[in-house]
């Protein structure tokens, strides 16, 4: 879970509206985010670096190694980021390992209700690596 500073309210109100569904999983951020969610939600938030500080390229590193399934990042699309070029290679790294990425509360809420979530569901999905595995990237 990511926001950038002018969404961090828009994505504590959402994470304390579904915060029994995340408590379920295990939840990490960058750095600054973490903190508040961890505060605001009561529950275990594993912190990365903050996002200008690296923590985008941190998580981006666990998406390639499959250490993160879903990503929720309430971006701003209002202002431009010291680290606009690691938030771009972050979202990059999503699609390429087709991770679920929610951006927006209103995709967010499609994400939390959708059989995707769901731990029994896993067994169901393909090995699908995107189209890296199809690539000459090995
Ligand atoms: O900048 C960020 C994502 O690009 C988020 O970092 P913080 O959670 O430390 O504010």
């Amino acid at each position: 879970m990511v926001a950038h500073d002018n969404r961090k309210a828009d994505l504590i109100e959402w994470a304390t509206a579904n915060k029994e569904h995340l408590a379920q999983h295990d939840l990490i951020a960058t750095g600054t985010t973490g903190k508040l969610l961890e505060q605001m939600l009561g529950v275990p938030v594993k912190r990365v670096l903050s996002g200008p500080l690296g923590g985008d390229q941190q998580l981006g590193a666990m998406i390639a190694t499959g250490d993160i399934d879903v990503m929720i990042f309430f971006w701003d699309p209002m202002e431009a980021q010291p680290h606009d070029s690691d938030v771009k290679a972050l979202l990059r790294l999503g699609v390429a390992w087709n991770i679920p990425m929610a951006m927006d509360r209103a995709t967010a809420d499609f994400l939390m209700t959708s059989p995707y979530m769901k731990s029994e569901y896993e067994a169901d999905v393909p090995d699908y690596t995107g189209y890296l595995s199809r690539g000459i990237h090995t």
